[in-house]
């Protein structure tokens, strides 16, 4: 076995006889016991300034803690385990003789790690003597990863003394050091008066030990991470947590709201990572969760019958188990919750809310990346998470006692499971993995293609010394399992034709759209041009004459334009609704000029009329002056000779109609009359007046001279 051996102590100090004296006759009485506790507890404090003096310091507080005796409880001296300090006793377990008083003889210094927390260490000569496991260092990331596939990673956590133990007069009989290295000492009991005196120490190493100060993050991002991310690499991983019960196995698991565990971290981390890289956002993350209670499996997340286990391609599973997809971390803590209320608790001595059953949550990853060469790469990762069940009862341990027999009968499957860490350990070639329903379904975990990681979980008390030995006995045991190699759990996929094709067709499209954007830009940038110089050009002066003869001669015209033009070039002469006021405003503009061509019609209708009537009333005149015309040269204002003095005269020599009733239209349907019947000679409606001819008429009289509009006098 190259794990646990004895060392025997050397160096030490050699006690007072006197007070040798005192410890090798244990039967005086209070008196001399609580002397002899004093003068222990003065020897040790001279010790620990002489230390500071020799500036190593010594950490007080975990040695006062270590060595503190409660005063109410009456009880054997003792000392802390002491490293050997000679080459002959390089031995993991040290048997410290406790019937001599031990100083600390080798020097320690203390380190302080990123918590702050102060922990001593022994010289490296002497930390490399205390095991005979080859010195591996822990600390560095990159190391873990290299052993991770290769064998089991075992880490230890110390959990704080209770309130009932401390209540109980308990003592810390464990001390973490150097953040691996883990120290047991095994207080004489005092009815064995053949050990009375003799205290025995133990020490191992682990890949990483938690002092009773650690914090959940730390105690995941050291343990699990790694695991977590070997997972996402498409590689199957298991973390299980063994030890006493009350030893804080699903504290560290499960943990509280406030401070979470190792499954609900492993789980946040696994859906953020996964997320970022998925390349298609497609992932699926599924998880069971089940557990062995009595030899039966049940269900915890849909309970019912008891499961039923197979194996098949995969390994062994549980058949009619339900998976249940989980899209998120809070989907998962839910149904965590609710699988912990199904869950089969009972109070014990040690634990309130004892888990009597092995709980096994498994998560199931599939996503997909890319690859360098844009490959897609379809990852599958299982990752099994594991409570155990208290090992108190089950002590699998060398010493076949009572108890353990007991316990064996009580919980088979802690007993299967330290009987498959021994073969495997022992490289046999039969594993009794079918011995117990726990030990099947952790058969890929233990001797498959898995990395795992165990959690030994400790209690500090005396009082479960027994436990607590057995407990880092077996995680030591579990160290020298080697685990088979894992291959990644990835596919290429092949991309689709019809995909390359599409993707194809997007590119292209994606390049014309640029393009045909660029030239849009460009003509633009040329409307713009183009509208800056008819804007310059059109701001100089411009003459009446140059504007169109078609457009109204009104003075808000040129005001009108110079504000349409300028809403153009405000940058919204390309938009629908620039066009659309545009027309607008043509069109106003229009019915403007029509409205002033109207007006302008009217007007020249008036003044027309007019001028007919003052001619009337000349008529009228010489009509009553005898028929006969002369004009004088006073009458030179109204020398003029009408269409009338024209006419030939009256046939039927009826009275001249006054102009009045000569300009009555004859019917009320007559057209009325348009400017272009007054200014042109071919007005059709000239004819309709009431039998009066028109110039034209006039004009065409072969008998009459062609007159003048205006006869001027002589
Ligand atoms: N590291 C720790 N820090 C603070 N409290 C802890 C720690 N570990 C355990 N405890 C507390 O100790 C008590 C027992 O822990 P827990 O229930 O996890 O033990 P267990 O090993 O799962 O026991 P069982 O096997 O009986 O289920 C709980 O109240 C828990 O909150």
């Amino acid at each position: 076995m190259p794990v646990s051996t004895r060392s025997q102590i050397s160096g030490e100090a050699e006690p007072n006889p006197s007070t040798a004296t005192r410890l090798r006759n244990p039967h005086h009485g209070l008196k001399e016991k609580l002397r002899t506790l004093t003068l222990l507890y003065e020897q040790q404090k001279q010790a620990s300034v002489s230390l500071k003096n020799a500036s190593f310091r010594f950490p007080e507080k975990t040695v006062m803690r270590e060595n503190a005796m409660p005063n109410t409880v009456v009880t054997r001296t003792f000392v802390l385990p002491q490293p050997p300090s000679n080459d002959d006793d390089a031995k993991e377990n040290a048997v410290i003789g406790a019937d001599r008083i031990v100083g600390f003889s080798c020097p320690r210094k203390t380190t302080t790690d990123n918590n702050n927390n102060v922990s001593v260490c022994y010289s490296a000569t002497v930390a490399r003597k205390l095991s005979m496991q080859e010195p591996e260092r822990v600390d560095g990331i990159s190391e873990k990863q290299g052993k991770m596939g290769s064998r089991i990673m075992v880490f230890v956590r110390l959990r704080p003394m209770n309130k009932k133990e401390k209540e109980a007069g308990s003592r810390c009989c464990v001390r973490v050091v150097n953040r691996r290295d883990v120290y047991l000492t095994e207080f004489a009991n005092e009815n064995d008066y053949l050990r009375l005196n003799r205290l025995r120490g133990r020490h191992f190493t682990f890949d990483a030990a938690f002092p009773d100060s650690a914090s959940q993050q730390e105690v995941y991002s050291t343990s699990t991470s790694e695991l977590v991310e070997a997972v996402l690499q498409g590689r199957n991983g298991s973390v299980f947590c063994y030890g006493a019960t009350g030893a804080g196995k699903t504290y560290t698991m499960l943990g509280t709201v406030e401070n979470p565990g190792v499954m609900v971290l492993a789980i946040k981390d696994l859906f953020s990572k996964i997320r970022q890289r998925s390349c298609d956002g497609n992932h699926v993350v599924h998880l069971s969760y089940l557990e062995v209670y009595n030899e039966t499996v049940r269900d915890l997340l849909s309970p019912g019958r008891p499961l039923v286990l197979r194996e098949d391609k995969q390994g062994i599973v549980a058949a009619g188990l339900t998976q249940y997809r989980a899209y998120s971390t809070d989907e998962v803590m839910a149904l965590l919750q609710q699988g912990n209320q199904n869950r089969t608790t009972e109070p014990t001595r040690a634990n309130e809310t004892s888990s009597r059953s092995h709980a096994i949550l498994q998560v199931m990853v599939e996503y997909r990346v890319r690859d360098a060469a844009m490959n897609v790469i379809n990852r599958v990762g299982k990752l099994s998470l594991i409570d155990l069940a208290g090992s108190e009862r089950a002590l699998a341990t060398d010493q076949r006692t009572l108890r353990s027999l007991e316990g064996a009968n009580i919980n088979r499957s802690l007993l299967a499971l330290s009987s498959c860490i021994n073969a495997l350990v022992e490289g046999k070639k039969h594993i009794p993995y079918r011995n117990s329903k726990l030990t099947q379904l952790l058969k890929d975990s233990l001797g498959g293609a898995c990395n795992t990681v165990m959690i030994a979980n400790i209690s500090p008390s005396n009082f479960s010394f027994g436990e607590t030995q057995n407990t880092v006995h077996w995680a030591d045991r579990a160290k020298e399992i080697r685990l088979k190699v894992s291959d990644a759990n990835e596919d290429q996929l092949p991309v689709p034709e019809i995909e390359t094709d599409q993707t194809k067709l997007v590119l292209e499209l994606q390049k014309e759209n640029r393009e045909l954007r660029i030239q849009l830009a460009q003509h633009q940038q040329k409307m713009l041009t183009l509208e800056a110089q008819s804007l310059a050009s059109h701001s100089s002066p411009t003459p009446p004459s140059a504007e169109p003869l078609s457009t109204p001669p009104t003075s808000a015209q040129p005001v009108e334009k110079r504000r349409s033009r300028s809403s153009f070039l405000a940058g919204t002469c390309f938009t629908p609704e620039t066009k659309k006021k545009g027309a607008e405003l043509a069109i106003k503009t229009l019915q403007r000029t029509v409205k002033t061509l109207e007006a302008e019609i009217e007007r020249m209708k008036k003044d027309h009329k007019l001028r007919l009537k003052q001619k009337d009333d000349i008529i009228r005149e010489l009509s009553q002056n005898g028929g006969r015309q002369t004009l004088t040269a006073g009458e030179a204002g109204k020398g003029v000779v009408t269409r009338s003095s024209l006419r030939p005269k009256e046939q039927n020599n009826s009275e001249i109609k006054s102009p009045s009733q000569r300009f009555r239209s004859p019917a009320p349907t007559a057209k009325k009359r348009t400017f272009w019947d007054i200014t042109t000679n071919n007005s059709p409606s000239v004819t309709t007046l009431n039998g009066r001819k028109t110039r034209s008429h006039v004009l065409a009289e072969p008998t009459a001279p062609p007159p003048s509009m205006l006869l001027q006098d002589d």
